[in-house]
């Protein structure tokens, strides 16, 4: 079993650090190239597993995709020139592959076969094969079409007026795409903003959205252009290395070129209330999303309160939050955030054992955790459980421990921050 050492390293971050693509927007520019006519030219595409897996499922379909060091090119012909697979598709790690995926797959008329690994198998699928079966797909799979792996018969959809029960972007867009591809108009209902990239990248693709107060409405039957993307920083990524800075005495750090869309800015907003300095850098928009340096200045914490709206606008930043808390001044409390147990783990439960094991005080609530600070973290081994998050919460956790943490699985970092280790040796190596 494979094992990483972060050895204890308390000297400030300083200098600056660009983060890898995002995760989300280099899905779907994947996704929308494939079913756009013409070529679509993406850089700063995250070569991180999950996003692979998304080129690997649209190459299946017969798509030309090109990836070369410095850009991705899909060659799109159009939704009616995707063909059938000839095998299952593999979606290994990635809840945002299987829940986009799906909802095209429902529109094409062919059958397909989905699966992925352990910890995705066991992700709940019913949250967008009940609306898609209402459009009229046939979809079957474990537990009643629950889980992985799921056949699908896709065909003629018919549109819904739908509101999801969860709080879930995917979801969002897998009715949205599904609604492309179907007779008349779909619209989903949110009552509760999630990131909004589908809804950018439809329109950067030449389609007509209606979106008005909660009502997201697409008219099915239009065409996709292809269209360059540039894909920011990602957020999520870049949290890690915020919360290290805000750790670290005396750190001032800048994050280069981060995605500051405001459905994904709610870290920025709880290091700003637990007391770090936060500066926005040539903050300036491109292909409709938001982009800037991030400077990220040490000081004294406090704990605070993350709940309500705020939940979707962080939800994979959580866990490195959870870190950041056990080195505030008081309590923390994090709330409304049961989807945190749909994840790649329970990570309610992942996180509050990782942290438990290294001395932090973490108490688990039914939809959250509460974390009392300032506690002392000591070092030793913990597991990843297979999770990208998680393995890469405790190698931040040695910014603020006494000895080394030893991680098991450290591999799922590749998942969605693959040069992780080697940022991690930059900001150490040049400022100890
Ligand atoms: O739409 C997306 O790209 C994502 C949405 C979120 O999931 P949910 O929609 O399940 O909240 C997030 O956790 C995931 O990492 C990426
Ligand atoms: C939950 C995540 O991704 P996904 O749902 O795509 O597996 C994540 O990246 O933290």
């Amino acid at each position: 079993m494979a094992k990483r050492t972060f050895h204890a390293a308390h000297s400030p971050l300083t200098g600056e650090l660009a983060v890898p693509g995002d995760k989300s927007i280099s899905h779907r520019a994947v996704i929308f190239g494939s079913l756009a006519e013409g070529v679509t030219e993406i850089t700063n595409f995250l070569r991180g597993e999950d996003c692979l897996r998304t080129i690997d499922a649209f190459r299946a379909m017969g798509v030309h995709i090109e990836v070369n060091e410095e850009k991705i090119t899909v060659y799109g012909k159009g939704k009616d020139a995707l063909k059938e697979p000839s095998q299952p598709i593999n979606l290994g790690n990635s809840g945002t592959t299987a829940r986009l995926l799906i909802g095209v797959l429902a529109g094409l008329p062919y059958h397909f076969v989905l699966y992925g690994d352990d910890s995705l198998s066991g992700r709940p699928m019913n949250r967008v094969t009940v609306p898609l079966k209402k459009m009229g797909a046939e979809i079957d799979g474990r537990t009643g079409g629950r889980l992985l792996p799921l056949a699908i018969r896709g065909g003629k959809l018919q549109s819904i007026d739908y509101e999801p029960p969860v709080k879930s972007a995917q979801v969002k867009s897998c009715v949205l795409l599904a609604g492309l591809l179907a007779d008349g108009r779909t619209t989903v209902i949110e009552k509760t903003p999630t990131r909004d990239h589908t809804e950018t990248m439809l329109k950067g693709f030449g389609a007509m959205l209606d979106i008005k107060d909660e009502r997201i409405s697409i008219d099915g039957g239009q065409k996709l252009k292809g269209a360059n993307v540039e894909v920011p920083g990602d957020i999520s990524s870049a949290a890690f290395f915020a919360v290290a800075a805000a750790l670290v005495p005396g750190s001032s750090l800048i994050l280069k070129r981060v995605g500051l869309n405001p459905t994904r800015t709610g870290i920025l907003d709880v290091l700003t209330s637990m007391g770090a300095e936060i500066t926005i850098l040539d903050e300036k928009v491109n292909g409709g999303e938001a982009i800037g340096d991030i400077r990220i200045d040490y000081a004294p914490l406090k704990g605070t309160t993350i709940g309500g709206e705020l939940i979707p606008r962080l939800i994979d930043e959580l866990p490195i939050v959870a870190l950041l808390a056990t080195q505030a001044e008081g309590e923390t409390h994090i709330r409304d955030a049961e989807e945190l147990r749909y994840k790649e783990t329970d990570r309610i439960v992942a996180v509050a054992q990782t942290l438990q094991a290294l001395g932090a005080k973490v108490e688990v609530t039914e939809d959250g955790m509460v974390i009392k600070g300032k506690t002392p973290l000591h070092g030793g081994t913990v597991d990843s459980y297979g999770d990208h998050r998680i393995g890469m919460m405790a190698g931040i956790a040695s910014f603020v421990t006494d000895g080394a943490v030893a991680l098991k699985n450290p591999e799922c970092i590749n998942i969605s921050y693959p040069s992780f280790f080697d940022h991690l040796e930059k900001v150490t190596k040049d400022h100890s």
